[in-house]
C-alpha cells in the first residue's frame, strides 16, 4: 500500500476533521468528518478556497466571522499556528450551528515558503451547548442571587482562603471578587458589630459550638453609607479535636428590610410619642377570641404595667362607681347592637388616682372586632374647671372689666353694671376713661398706667362716675395679662364700690372728731386747728385769739330741768356759738359745759385784734344770754369768758394758751359771771403756781408727803362709830396743802388714781392694826372714792385686792361716794357697788342733797347711808329752807332704810337742831377736827373715858 494513501485513508477515519489547504486557500484535502461537519460532500469540498461563501463561521459570541478570521486565512496571514479556536459553523443544510474547536498550523518548505495549511477541527456542538447551558445555569443564578442580595462563602481556616459567589465582595462594598481576606471584610464592618462578627464565628467552631449561626450586622461602604448584612453560616468540617476548620453560608443584604423595620419602628415611635402627648391610646376587641388589645398609651393612662393582658372585665374595673355601670351598658351594646358610644368618665389608676377619661367606641363587625380610642382629659376637665371657676368669680360682687391692649372694653360682668350702670353693650368697645369722675388729673392716670407697665398691676383708690352721674369711691386694682411671651395682651380691672366703707369711715372720724351732742369738732380736732392755726398765723402774722367759754351755773340747769333739758340747751349753745363767729374760726365743746372758740386771721396788731376777739366775745355773751325755749318752757343761761391772744412772736404752746383762756375765764366767774375777761400777765404767775403743783403732786406720791387725818363720826348715845380718813398733803416748801387745794388738780391730771391707792391701802391698813385694840376694833373707816377712781375697769379687783393684802375687815370699811359721779355711767356703777358689797363694803354718799338727786336711781343703788351736807348744817338754825332740806335727806334715809350723818356740826344747837329732826349721827369740828393718827387716838381715848365718867 502507498504510504500517502494510507496516511489519507487514517485521515479520513480519523475521528478529527481534517482539511488541506494549498498556499492559495483552495482545499486539497478534506476527511469524511470534515465534510460532514462543514455539511459538503467531498466533492463539494476540493477546490475550494479559504474564502468561499459556501461556508459561513459565527464566532463564539454568534457574531458573523470576517473572513479575516477564518483559520486558514489567518493562518496564511500570520503564518503562525492557531489553537482552540471555537467557531460556528452555519450552513443552509444544518439546522443549527456546528460548533467546532479548530486547531492549525502553516508547513513551509526548506525556502520557509508555505506549502499547505492543514486545519483540524472536531466537533464541540455539545460541549458548547453544555458549556451555554451551565453559563445560563451560572448567569440565572448571579441574577437571581444579585436580585436577591445573596451571596454564598466558603471559608478555609486552615489555608485562610475564602470562596466567595462573584456579588459576595459587591454585598461589602467593595469592588468585586478582589484579593481580600477576612480582614478586609471585619475592617468594613461596622466597629460597633465587630466584636459580635467574631464572636458568632469563635464560639461556632470552638470545640462543641454549635454548627450554625447567624447574625445581622452593619456595613460601612466606602461612601460612608451604613449598609446591613445577614449572615447565616454552618461549620461544614472540624478537626480531630471538633474545632471548625471550613465553614460556609451566604450572607443576604438586608439594608432595605432594616430600614423598612426602622421606618416601622419610627412611625410606630412616633405613633406612641404622639399618643403619650395627646395621652391618647387605641383599644381594640375581637368579639370572637374575647381578647382585648390596649396600645401603650392605654396602659399610661391606668398606670398599669404593659405587660399586663387586661380583659374587659380588668378594663371596666377601673372605672369609678358612677361610671362603671355606664360604661358596662355602653360595651354591652357596642357588642351586641354594634352601637357606637362616646363617652366621659372617670377611672381610678392602678396607682388609686382619679383621671377623666374620654372612651369612644366604634363596630367593626366585617373584621369582628369593636374599637376606639381612650383619652386622658383630666388636665382638660380641670382647666374647665377652672374656667368655671374664673367665670364664677368673673361673676363676683366685684365689679371686673377685661381691655384688650388697646385698653378697649371687651367683657364686663353683672357687678360692673350693678356699680357703674353701664350695661355691657354700652360698656363694650369703650375704654375705662368712660367711667372718669374729673377728680383726679391726667397724671394720676398716667402714673396708673405706668405702674401697670412697670410693675404688671396696680392698685389704689379711685373715684369714678357712674351712668347717671353720681361720683362714688372704688378700690380698683389692675392687673396686666401677660401671653406665653410675656407680652402684655389685656388688661383686667377688679374693683369694689366703697361708697359705704367710706361713709363709714367718715363717720367714725366725725365720732373721733367731733362732739355727738353738738356736732361740734371736739378736743382732739381743736387741738390740730390750733396747731395749723398758730403755723399759719406765724406766717402770715395775723393774730389768733381763744375763747374759753364756760356756762354760769349749767348744773342747776341739768339738775332741776334734767340732763335731756341740759343736753338741748349745748345744741343750742353750740349753733349760737356757731352763728357767731365766721366759717374760717372754730367753735369746739371742750367737755361739759366748756366751749372754746378758735379767731383765725384776725388783725396782726395787737390792740385791734384784742378789739376784734373782745367784739365777737361780747356778741356771744349776748347771744348766749337770751333766753332758751326748751320744751315749752323758758330757761336762762349765761356764760364767762376767757379770751387770750396768741403771741406768735413768743409761741406758746398749746396747753399753755388753753390754760390762758381757762385761767381768764375763772377771772371773768370771779367777776361775777356773764362776763369776759382777757388772760393777763399776772394771771400767768397763779397758772404758773398750778403747773409747778401739778409737778410737785407728781412726787409727792413717791416723797411720802401725804399723810392721813381721822375725824370721828359719833353717834348720839353711843360715842364714837367710826372716822372719815382726810388726806393731807406736807409740802416741803408751802407746808400743809387742804385737800381742796390739790384733789381737782390730782383728778384733771388722773394722779388721783394712784393718790386714791395710797389712801384706801393706808386706810386699810389703819382698820387692820385697830382690829387688835378693843376701844378701837369696831371703828368704821370711811374713805372718800372720786369717781375717776370708780371708773376704772378693775376698780373691784383693787379694792378687793386692798383688802386682802392689807387683812382689813371690809365690813368696817364705807367708802363715801359723791352724788354728782353717781349721774353718769349709774349702771356701772351699780354693777360695782352691788360687787363690793357682796364682800360686806359699806357706801355712803356724801354732799347728799348739793346736786341733781334722782330719787328713781338712789332705791337702785346699794347704799347705806346719806351723808347731809354740810352747806344745810351750817345755817340749820337760821335758814328755814336748809332745815327743810335736812329733815327732807332724814325721812329719805328712813324710808330707803338707810343710815344718816351730819357733817360740819360744830355747835351743839346744830347737833341738837339735827336730833329734833331725826339724826343721830354727827361729824365736825363740835367732836373734833380731822386729827393725825396719833393725835386721834389719843383723842378716842380721852372721849371714850369721858363718856364713861359721864
Ligand atoms: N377723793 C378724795 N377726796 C378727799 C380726800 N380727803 C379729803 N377729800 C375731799 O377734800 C375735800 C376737803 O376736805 P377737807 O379739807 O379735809 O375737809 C373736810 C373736813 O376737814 C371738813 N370738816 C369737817 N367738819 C367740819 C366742820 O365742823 N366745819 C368745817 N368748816 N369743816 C369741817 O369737811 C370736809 C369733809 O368733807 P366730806 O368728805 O364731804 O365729808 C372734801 O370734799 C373731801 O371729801 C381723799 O382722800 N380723797
Amino acid at each position: 500500500m502507498n504510504t500517502q494513501y494510507s496516511q489519507l485513508e487514517l485521515l479520513r477515519c480519523l475521528n478529527l476533521a481534517v482539511v488541506v489547504h494549498a498556499p492559495d486557500t483552495r482545499i486539497i484535502y478534506s476527511n469524511i468528518l470534515a465534510c460532514e461537519l462543514l455539511g459538503l460532500t467531498e466533492e463539494q469540498m476540493q477546490g475550494k478556497k479559504g474564502i468561499d461563501p459556501a461556508w459561513n463561521f459565527i464566532t463564539e459570541q454568534s457574531t458573523v466571522m470576517p473572513l479575516a478570521d477564518y483559520p486558514v486565512n489567518r493562518i496564511i496571514s500570520s503564518r503562525q499556528r492557531l489553537k482552540n479556536l471555537v467557531l460556528g459553523i452555519v450552513s443552509p443544510h444544518l439546522t443549527e450551528p456546528n460548533w467546532v474547536s479548530v486547531d492549525g498550523f502553516p508547513e513551509f518548505d526548506l525556502n520557509g515558503e508555505l506549502t499547505q495549511v492543514i486545519i483540524n477541527f472536531y466537533d464541540v456542538t455539545n460541549l458548547k451547548k453544555a458549556q451555554e447551558q451551565l453559563r445560563q445555569s451560572e448567569e440565572l443564578l448571579r441574577l437571581s442571587s444579585e436580585l436577591a442580595n445573596v451571596a454564598a462563602w466558603e471559608r478555609d481556616l486552615v489555608t485562610g482562603t475564602i470562596t466567595r459567589s462573584s456579588n459576595h465582595d459587591k454585598l461589602y462594598g467593595l469592588s468585586e471578587l478582589g484579593p481580600y481576606d477576612f480582614n478586609t471584610f471585619i475592617n468594613v464592618t461596622h466597629p460597633e458589630d465587630r466584636e459580635k462578627f467574631t464572636l458568632f464565628i469563635d464560639s461556632a467552631i470552638a470545640q462543641g459550638g454549635a454548627d450554625q449561626y447567624k447574625f445581622d450586622f452593619r456595613i460601612h461602604y466606602p461612601d460612608q453609607s451604613i449598609h446591613w448584612l445577614n449572615v447565616v453560616g454552618q461549620v461544614i468540617a472540624r478537626d480531630e479535636n471538633g474545632v471548625g476548620t471550613k465553614l460556609r453560608g451566604f450572607i443576604t443584604d438586608i439594608t432595605d428590610r432594616k430600614q423598612a423595620e426602622l421606618a416601622v419602628h419610627k412611625s410606630q415611635k412616633l405613633l406612641a410619642e404622639t399618643e403619650q402627648i395627646g395621652k391618647v391610646g387605641g383599644w381594640e376587641f375581637n368579639i370572637d377570641s374575647g381578647k382585648q388589645t390596649w396600645t401603650e398609651e392605654v396602659y399610661h393612662i391606668h398606670e398599669l404595667d404593659p405587660e399586663s393582658d387586661p380583659s374587659v372585665a380588668i378594663g371596666i374595673n377601673f372605672y369609678t362607681p358612677t361610671s362603671k355601670p355606664i360604661i358596662a351598658l355602653a360595651v354591652d351594646r357596642i357588642i351586641k347592637y354594634g352601637e357606637p358610644f362616646d363617652l366621659e368618665l372617670e377611672i381610678i389608676t392602678a396607682k388609686g388616682n382619679l383621671r377623666n377619661v374620654h372612651a369612644i367606641g366604634r363596630a367593626d363587625f366585617e373584621n369582628r372586632r369593636v374599637y376606639g380610642f381612650f383619652q386622658d382629659i383630666t388636665d382638660r376637665k380641670q382647666a374647665e374647671v377652672q374656667l368655671r371657676i374664673a367665670a364664677t368669680a368673673f361673676e363676683s360682687q366685684q365689679g371686673m372689666m377685661v381691655t384688650d391692649i388697646n385698653k378697649s372694653i371687651i367683657s364686663v360682668n353683672k357687678a360692673f353694671t350693678t356699680i357703674t350702670g353701664y350695661s355691657p353693650e354700652q360698656a363694650i368697645g369703650q375704654t375705662p376713661s368712660l367711667l372718669q369722675s374729673g377728680r383726679h388729673e391726667a397724671d394720676f392716670y398716667q402714673s396708673l398706667w405706668a405702674s401697670v407697665d412697670a410693675h404688671g398691676s396696680w392698685q389704689g383708690e379711685i373715684w369714678n362716675r357712674r351712668q347717671n352721674g353720681e361720683i362714688y369711691p372704688e378700690i380698683l386694682s389692675i392687673t396686666a395679662v401677660k401671653n406665653d411671651q410675656g407680652h402684655t395682651s389685656h388688661y383686667v380691672g377688679v374693683f369694689s364700690d366703697i361708697s359705704a366703707r367710706k361713709a363709714i369711715e367718715e363717720k367714725v372720724e366725725h365720732l373721733a372728731f367731733y362732739d355727738s351732742l353738738t356736732g361740734l369738732p371736739n378736743r382732739l380736732l381743736l387741738i390740730d386747728r390750733m396747731q395749723q392755726a398758730l403755723s399759719s398765723s406765724v406766717r402770715s402774722g395775723a393774730k389768733t385769739a381763744l375763747l374759753f367759754v364756760d356756762l354760769d351755773e349749767f348744773k342747776n340747769i341739768n339738775d332741776t330741768a334734767g340732763h335731756p333739758i341740759g343736753d338741748k340747751l349745748l345744741q343750742m349753745v353750740a349753733k349760737r356759738l356757731e352763728s357767731s363767729v365766721r366759717e374760717g374760726d372754730t367753735v369746739a365743746r371742750w367737755g361739759g359745759d366748756e366751749f372754746v372758740v378758735l379767731l383765725e386771721g384776725l388783725n396782726s396788731s395787737t390792740e385791734e385784734a384784742a378789739s376784734q376777739a373782745a367784739s365777737i366775745g361780747e356778741k356771744i355773751l349776748s347771744l348766749l344770754a337770751q333766753n332758751y325755749r326748751l320744751d315749752g318752757f323758758e330757761h336762762q343761761c349765761t356764760a364767762s369768758i376767757g379770751v387770750t391772744l396768741v403771741d406768735t412772736q413768743n409761741l406758746q404752746n398749746i396747753d399753755n394758751c388753753l390754760q390762758q383762756a381757762d385761767l381768764a375765764m375763772y377771772q371773768a366767774k370771779g367777776a361775777g359771771k356773764n362776763t369776759l375777761r382777757f388772760f393777763e400777765p399776772q394771771m400767768q404767775a397763779s397758772m404758773s403756781a398750778r403747773v409747778a403743783l401739778q409737778t410737785d403732786l407728781r412726787q409727792a406720791i413717791y416723797l411720802k408727803q401725804f399723810s392721813l387725818h381721822y375725824q370721828a363720826q359719833v353717834a348720839e348715845g353711843i360715842g364714837i362709830v367710826g372716822v372719815e380718813a382726810l388726806i393731807r398733803w406736807t409740802h416741803p416748801e408751802h407746808g400743809l396743802i387742804p385737800p381742796a387745794n390739790f384733789i381737782h388738780i390730782a383728778e384733771e391730771t388722773g394722779l388721783i388714781l394712784p393718790i386714791g391707792s395710797w389712801v384706801l391701802e393706808t386706810a386699810c391698813s389703819q382698820l387692820a392694826s385697830w382690829a387688835n385694840i378693843p376701844v378701837m376694833a369696831d371703828l368704821s373707816i370711811s374713805v372718800n372714792v372720786s369717781a375717776r377712781q370708780f371708773m376704772q375697769v378693775d376698780w373691784v379687783d383693787q379694792v378687793l385686792a386692798i383688802i386682802k393684802n392689807t387683812g382689813a375687815n371690809p365690813n368696817l370699811l364705807k367708802l363715801e361716794l359723791t352724788e354728782s359721779m353717781l349721774a353718769q355711767n349709774t349702771e356701772d356703777i351699780i354693777s360695782k357697788m352691788t360687787l363690793l358689797k357682796a364682800h360686806g363694803i359699806g357706801f355712803s354718799l356724801d354732799d347728799f342733797g348739793t346736786g341733781y338727786s334722782s330719787l328713781s336711781y338712789l332705791k337702785l343703788l346699794p347704799m347705806d347711808q346719806l351723808k347731809i351736807d354740810s352747806s344745810f348744817v351750817r345755817d340749820i338754825l337760821i335758814d328755814p329752807n336748809d332745815s327743810a332740806i335736812a329733815q327732807m335727806v332724814i325721812g329719805l334715809a328712813k324710808n330707803l332704810g338707810l343710815t344718816v350723818i351730819a357733817e360740819g356740826v360744830e355747835t351743839e344747837a346744830q347737833r341738837n337742831a339735827l336730833s329734833k329732826l331725826g339724826c343721830y349721827e354727827y361729824q365736825g369740828y363740835l367732836y373734833s377736827k380731822p386729827l393725825p393718827i396719833r393725835e386721834f387716838e389719843a383723842f378716842l381715848n380721852r372721849f371714850e373715858k369721858s363718856a364713861l365718867q359721864e
